[in-house]
């Protein structure tokens, strides 16, 4: 197993979102998480992302793990070890959050030059190998303002893979895009996943979801045990 989260709940204000849930995500898989709006999709994905704390749980990447079951509820791991997380981890946010004033390129090289994950040169030739398979060979050195909403999806993606993720995490990927879009990027995700990532999708749009995931989840069970 890739991912691994058990027993998580997550609390605002005293108020439960997630409440002893337990999930997993494989190598190759596409896992769809849909349902209503404010059940805690989004918090899932944040609590798996590190971007918010779990209350209770373990949540682990191989043997990577972010925190742990303690006695008195989730224990974070010191700061290295929860980089060694992050770093397998990445996420594809839905407004894409490109930096506005970096080219597509510089984009993709911030955050692995940022971590010293190779010369500028070896970071750009991976830049440039993965803007070539997503069809973006000729925006390179485009600035993201003027590209349509696919192609920004695209980069973002792209920046996502330049670290490696073994999971990669959608946050409602066709919200912006017409049909077709959303096709091409159903299929990157497809191919992604071959690849040997597992993949996490959040999203309203239920036709996509069935069309590209392998498995539906529903944040209905988030709170089934109250
Ligand atoms: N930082 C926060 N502080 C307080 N409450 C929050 C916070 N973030 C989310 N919530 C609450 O937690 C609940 C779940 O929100 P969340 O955004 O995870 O739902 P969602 O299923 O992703 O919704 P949507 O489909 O509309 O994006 C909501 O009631 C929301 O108001």
């Amino acid at each position: 197993m890739l991912l691994q989260a058990m027993n998580l709940s997550k609390a605002y204000n005293h108020v439960p979102v997630i409440d002893d849930f337990s999930f997993e995500i494989d190598e190759k898989e596409i896992v769809v998480l849909v349902g209503r709006s404010g059940t805690g999709k989004t918090t899932l994905m944040r609590l798996i992302n590190n971007l918010e704390k779990a209350d209770q749980g373990t949540i682990s990447i191989d043997d990577a793990v972010l925190c742990k079951q303690g006695l008195r509820g989730a224990e974070y791991a010191d700061r290295k070890k929860r980089r060694i997380y992050q770093n397998k981890i990445g996420m594809v946010f839905q407004d894409y959050a490109l930096f506005p004033n970096l080219s597509v390129l510089d984009n993709l090289l911030e955050a692995p030059l940022a971590q010293k994950l190779g010369s500028r040169e070896e970071l750009t030739t991976k830049a440039k190998a993965l803007l070539e398979k997503m069809g973006l060979a000729e925006k390179i050195e485009a600035m993201p303002s003027t590209l349509s909403g696919g192609q920004k999806q695209r980069v973002a993606i792209a920046r996502a893979m330049m670290l490696n993720p073994r999971v990669l995490c959608f946050d409602e990927p066709t919200s912006a895009l017409d049909r077709e879009s959303s096709d091409s990027i159903g299929e990157l995700i497809q191919q992604i996943a071959a690849d040997g990532t597992g993949i996490l999708i959040v999203t309203h749009d239920t036709e996509f979801g069935q069309k590209y995931g392998t498995r539906i989840v529903s944040s209905s069970e988030f709170l089934k045990n109250i």
